[in-house]
């Protein structure tokens, strides 16, 4: 049993249901164990997109790193995403941070997530649930001061 720490967002449809609809999908094989607030967040990188949704929750799973990759891409695609623009609008983005304390450079899969310390729509979120897992000069770095803002409680994003 690992404990893994994922981030999800969205920025087309009903961003929150989308959210909520692929957190439950990764049941059984991930048991969510937290949850954080859900940020509205002015879209990075593509910066003429409509804004995301993010949030960040952990969970427990016996997926190897490279089963829970599958299981997250089959999830995106269930949920409507097709290929697009690197950085481009999706309604649904799924990524692995940290898979226990591992460290992993593949080619197609890289933990700790090799731009999560620049993302303060990962790194709010991340030291919401998990503060031991960010440095305080790390989320100063990313977020530079700024604020973001929570528009749905870690309650609402379970759907209770
Ligand atoms: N930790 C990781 N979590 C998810 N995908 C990863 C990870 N490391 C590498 N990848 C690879 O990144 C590829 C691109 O992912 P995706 O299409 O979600 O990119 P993106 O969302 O546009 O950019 P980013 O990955 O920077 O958020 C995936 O197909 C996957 O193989
Ligand atoms: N604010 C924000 N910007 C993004 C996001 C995201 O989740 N949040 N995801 C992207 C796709 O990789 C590109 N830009």
């Amino acid at each position: 049993m690992t404990i893994v720490y994922l981030a999800i967002g969205s920025n087309q449809g009903d961003r929150l249901a989308n959210l909520q609809a692929g957190l439950a999908a990764l049941a059984p094989a991930v048991q969510l164990t937290n949850y954080s607030s859900v940020y509205e967040t002015a879209a990075a990188y593509v910066e003429d997109q409509p804004p995301f949704l993010n949030a960040v929750v952990a969970g427990t799973t016996e997926l190897a790193p490279h089963a829970l990759l599958a299981l997250l891409k089959q999830i995106e695609h269930d949920c409507g995403r097709r290929p697009g623009l690197r950085y481009g609008p999706r309604p649904l983005d799924l990524d692995i941070l940290l898979y226990g304390e591992l460290e992993l450079q593949t080619n197609d899969l890289i933990i700790p997530h090799l731009r999560m310390f620049e993302r303060d729509f990962v790194l709010r979120p991340l030291a919401e649930i998990a503060p031991n897992q960010v440095n305080a000069e790390q989320l100063a770095q990313a977020t530079q001061g700024s604020v973001l803002a929570v528009v749905y409680s870690a309650k609402q994003l379970q759907g209770r």
